[in-house]
């Protein structure tokens, strides 16, 4: 890892509808000139309808919250796709929606953690864009179930590429696999070559670290037919935007607080936030030019970068809360540090005691405490540099899209 080298061509622009015109953007900087260059010096993928439909994507965890904006981002910017297959245990009714554009979509209802159903969802795909996983920093699972779902279920993933002969896999990791460590050091506008001593206790970041290097380690292994696995590694920070489920968990602790949230964390804590549709974006664009920059991107972790701006996780979150009529109280913590960990110490005891009843998992533990409390933030350009990401929406886009995805899910528009 640490390999550098040149960037790439490649500018999206996101168009609203699964049905969307998938035009390829002209060549970044160029403007009309690009436009008449690209008349004469087709880029990959402009060759004509017939032989840019010819690639077949697999999205796993396609219905979650970074899924569903990967796979419409897939079907709005990735002109040689010819066929989407979608796989999640848990299949959206909004996937009806996709089928009818000129790209095959193929719901898969299946498990990660089943190799059979993998081999059989992955078998003729091209490329395969690996989401799927369970998120939970709450103790909603066992570690074994996380495990079992980030750790066997991605090396799975692997073995169903190896096997049926699936050259490309992007797989989505996490900043979480880097820290905050257990010390609590800051990680402060780092990078993928910053030194920093990433050790962990808690199942979630100890199976994406585990899961990622299986992934990086998977690069250049002969897959069926003698040729080599590509891979490559995103390490997206705090994503937020549509769909993001904490958020909205934040919203109604607000609503439930009379319109209030009481500030826990020192404003002076920043952590890194990346809007989901650029991490979706980063996606399209590194699965694209993964298939003709092996040598330069196989085995390679990038973070996933926007131009959201540093700020605590409290006051960031209120850029989207603030403007849906909730107030965050106090210019510092409320509370001490001590009481805090008390009571978050309290939840993880009730959280025990109440399990044969019901599950209690609130957004405030031991380890949500330690993370929210610790500065982790990035400032990177190495997938600029590699594949010629840039952000597909401003900050303001961003903001704009998140506030109006509040105020339309939670009726909150003012
Ligand atoms: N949400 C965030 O802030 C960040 C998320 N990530 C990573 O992004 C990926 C997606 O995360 P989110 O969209 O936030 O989570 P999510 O929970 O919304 O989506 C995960 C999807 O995977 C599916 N899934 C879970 N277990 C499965 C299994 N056994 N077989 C098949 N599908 C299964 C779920 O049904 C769900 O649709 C995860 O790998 C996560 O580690 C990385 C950094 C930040
Ligand atoms: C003290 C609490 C009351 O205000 C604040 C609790 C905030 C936490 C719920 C979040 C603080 C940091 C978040 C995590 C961070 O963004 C990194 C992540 C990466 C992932 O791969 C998945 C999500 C998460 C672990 C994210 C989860 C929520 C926080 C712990």
């Amino acid at each position: 890892m640490g390999r550098e080298g040149g960037g790439a061509s490649g500018r999206g622009r996101c168009v609203a509808g699964p049905g969307a015109c998938r035009r390829r953007p002209p060549v970044a900087g160029l403007g009309g000139l690009g436009l008449w260059l690209q008349c004469l010096f087709p880029q990959p993928g402009m060759a004509d309808s017939a032989q840019a439909q010819k690639l077949v994507y697999l999205v796993t965890g396609g219905c979650g919250f970074l899924g569903e904006h990967v796979v419409r981002m897939l079907l709005q910017q990735e002109p040689q796709l010819r066929e989407l297959r979608i796989f999640d245990l848990h299949l959206g009714p909004w996937l009806e929606e996709l089928k009818t554009g000129p790209v095959q979509v193929t719901a898969i209802q299946g498990d990660v953690t089943q190799a059979h159903e993998v081999a059989a969802a992955v078998a003729g795909a091209h490329v395969v864009i690996h989401t799927a996983g369970l998120v939970d920093v709450f103790g909603k699972t066992s570690p074994e179930t996380i495990h079992e779902v980030n750790v066997q279920g991605t090396r799975n993933v692997i073995e169903a590429c190896v096997q049926t002969g699936t050259r490309f896999l992007v797989y989505t990791s996490s900043m979480e696999v880097v820290g905050p460590n257990i010390k609590g050091q800051p990680f402060y506008r780092g990078n993928e070559n910053t030194p920093y001593e990433a050790v962990h206790r808690h199942p979630y970041p100890c199976s994406k670290a585990l899961a990622e290097q299986l992934v990086l380690e998977a690069n250049g292994r002969k897959v069926l037919g003698g040729l080599p696995l590509v891979t490559c590694a995103l390490r997206p920070t705090g994503i937020y935007g549509e769909g993001h489920q904490i958020m909205r968990d934040f919203y109604h602790q607000g609503l439930r607080l009379g319109g209030r949230l009481f500030r826990a964390i020192p404003a002076s804590v920043e952590h890194g936030r990346v809007y989901v549709g650029n991490v979706a974006w980063m996606h399209v664009l590194v699965a694209r030019e993964l298939q003709h920059r092996a040598a330069l991107m196989g085995g390679q972790v990038y973070f996933c970068y926007d131009n959201s701006p540093y700020k605590s996780y409290e006051d960031f979150n209120m850029e989207f809360l603030g403007p849906c009529g909730l107030r965050l109280v106090g210019t510092r913590p409320l509370l001490p540090y001590w009481l805090l960990l008390f009571l978050a110490a309290l939840n993880v005891l009730l959280q025990w005691l109440l399990r044969p009843l019901l599950l209690y998992a609130p957004l405030l533990n031991p380890y949500t405490l330690a993370m929210a409390n610790t500065t982790f933030t990035v400032s990177t350009d190495k997938a600029r540099r590699h594949f010629g990401y840039e952000p597909l929406f401003s900050w303001e886009e961003s903001r704009t899209r998140t506030i109006r995805w509040v105020q339309a899910v939670e009726g909150s528009a003012q």
